[in-house]
């Protein structure tokens, strides 16, 4: 079974290279690949023809051994040839298969096999054209690999026009790419073919789904977990946040609302004084500053005396703007920080980490803050200090509307509250609910409708 780890192309290569030095040839592995693709181009050709486009490259020497395959099998298959193979491995290939290359061909299912992970650099626009002219003339098309004209690594899409494809066919392990913006849109459905590659320790991952437990019998709120969310000017952000807490797993939540909050759920105890006093509270088990919280030098000054009091803390938000290294200094306890695009490059002026790809600039952050960093957006992706990033599968769209990144922190820190696992595995745990209610909640919700399906998400991982 092919693991869920994330290579970078020169990991891939190594890789390759551990699998030939431990007896397999190259060509022996773009059979396995090449073959496994063509399982599934079958499943989804139901009977109708197959036009491959090949490259020079092995990307193009999959796309002849799916060519042979699927004719074996019955199928219809045209190959187009704009180049002739350059690797050994891909000469080898076209051999085995025997047919003669046609210009073009329309109707029925189109393979890219043009570039892989060897691709150096944009189409050129007669590339370009006849890519997009083919994927148009289909019913289906399918990528081998990854789509031609992206970056394997950055996710990339180094052309203006590229097809958007039905099916993308990962070989040997998922690249950046599958699971990054903006490639990642191009992708359609992915699924992965095994050819033998090990498991790679420093390897990014792809999220697995966790299992919670539901509490135990002799569970009471205490016990549970005690979150405390300190908010500020803007109530409504730390009633949300506080909301979702309530369903996330805690026992019992405390909003200390800096504003009058209006209108608040009945179960949910705010306290409006005594700030200090009420983190004085030795049941505390985890903390949640920054939704709503402002950026004045009062919000500043609550900022630096909750992270004082070093407990397991989500920083959101408003937080993220004022964080600074002198308000971190001596803690000992697990810090989350969960920045959207425009907090992180936030986070990334005020602790040194600028000029980075994002993948590095997350792992980078972890390390400088001793936390794990949650980076959102349509690609979430978590860095811990030491560990390879992790990133999420993609979630709902509709997320997109404000006061989701409230849910979110109110769900970690709910974790965190509960706290059965690492801090990576918290957070891991409350993006997994948050991604969970938006599927469940389906089109066109509100950040407070996702309130409503955080209890059955909670159902889905139990
Ligand atoms: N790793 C594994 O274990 C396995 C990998 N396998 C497969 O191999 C794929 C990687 O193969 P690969 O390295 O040969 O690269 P690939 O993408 O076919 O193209 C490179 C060729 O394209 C050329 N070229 C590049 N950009 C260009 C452009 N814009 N416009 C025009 N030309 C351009 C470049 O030449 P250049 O001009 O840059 O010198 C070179 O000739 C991988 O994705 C997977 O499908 C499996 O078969 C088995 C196991
Ligand atoms: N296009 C999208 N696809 C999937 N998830 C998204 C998308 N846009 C935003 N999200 C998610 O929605 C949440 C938005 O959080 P954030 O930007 O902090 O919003 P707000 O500050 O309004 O609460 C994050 O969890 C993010 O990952
Ligand atoms: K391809």
């Amino acid at each position: 079974m092919a693991s869920n780890q994330i290579l970078t192309v020169s990991q891939m290569q190594a890789a390759e290279q551990a699998l030939v030095d431990a007896g397999e040839t190259v060509s022996t592995l773009m059979e396995r690949a090449g073959a496994g693709a063509a399982d599934w181009i079958w499943r989804v050709a139901a009977g109708r023809a197959v036009t491959i486009l090949c490259g020079p490259g092995n990307n193009g020497g999959d796309g002849y051994v799916i060519a042979r395959v699927l004719a074996a099998r019955g199928l219809t298959v045209r190959v187009i040839a704009p180049f002739s193979p350059k690797t050994p491995a891909a000469r080898a290939a076209r051999e085995a298969w025997g047919g003669e290359p046609v210009e073009t061909a329309k109707g029925g299912v189109f393979v890219d096999c043009l570039f892989g992970s060897g691709l150096a650099r944009a189409l050129d626009q007669v590339l370009e054209t006849r890519l997009c002219e083919l994927a148009a003339a289909h019913d289906l098309c399918v990528a081998v690999d990854v789509p031609s004209g992206i970056d394997c690594d950055s996710g990339e899409v180094l052309n203006d026009t590229l097809p958007i494809y039905d099916l993308t066919i990962a070989l040997g392990a998922w690249k950046f790419a599958h699971w990054m913006m903006p490639a990642m849109q191009l992708m359609g459905e992915r699924r992965l073919v095994d050819i033998g590659v090990a498991f790679d320790w420093d390897a990014a991952q792809l999220a697995e789904r966790p299992v919670l437990s539901p509490p135990e019998a002799d569970a009471h709120k205490y016990s549970r977990g005690l979150l405390a969310v300190v908010g500020g000017e803007m109530p409504g952000a730390g009633v949300l946040a506080a909301s979702a807490a309530m369903r996330g797993g805690a026992g019992y939540v405390k909003l200390y609302a800096g504003a009058e909050p209006g209108l608040v759920p009945p179960d949910l105890v705010v306290v409006h004084d005594g700030l200090d006093e009420l983190l004085a509270d030795e049941r505390i088990a985890a903390l949640l500053v920054g939704p709503g919280l402002g950026r004045s030098e009062e919000a500043r000054a609550r900022l630096a005396f909750v992270l004082g009091c070093d407990l397991p803390t989500v920083c959101d938000a408003d937080a993220l703007h004022l964080l600074t290294a002198d308000m971190l200094e001596g803690r000992l306890s697990p810090l989350i920080v969960t920045p959207h695009a425009g907090e992180l490059d936030a986070l990334g002026h005020t602790f040194g980490s600028v000029g980075l790809d994002r993948v590095e600039q997350v792992s980078d952050l972890a390390e400088a803050l001793e936390a794990v960093v949650v980076a959102k957006g349509p690609d979430t992706m978590l860095g811990a200090p030491g560990t390879p990033v992790v990133v999420m599968p993609p979630a709902s769209a509709w997320l997109s509307t404000a006061g989701t990144g409230d849910v979110l922190a109110g769900l970690i820190a709910s974790r965190l509250a509960v706290g059965m696992d690492s801090p990576l595995g918290i957070a891991l745990e409350g993006c997994w609910l948050h991604r969970e209610a938006a599927r469940l909640a389906g089109p066109a919700f509100s950040a407070g409708d996702l309130l409503d399906h955080i209890p059955d998400a909670y159902g889905v991982l139990l």
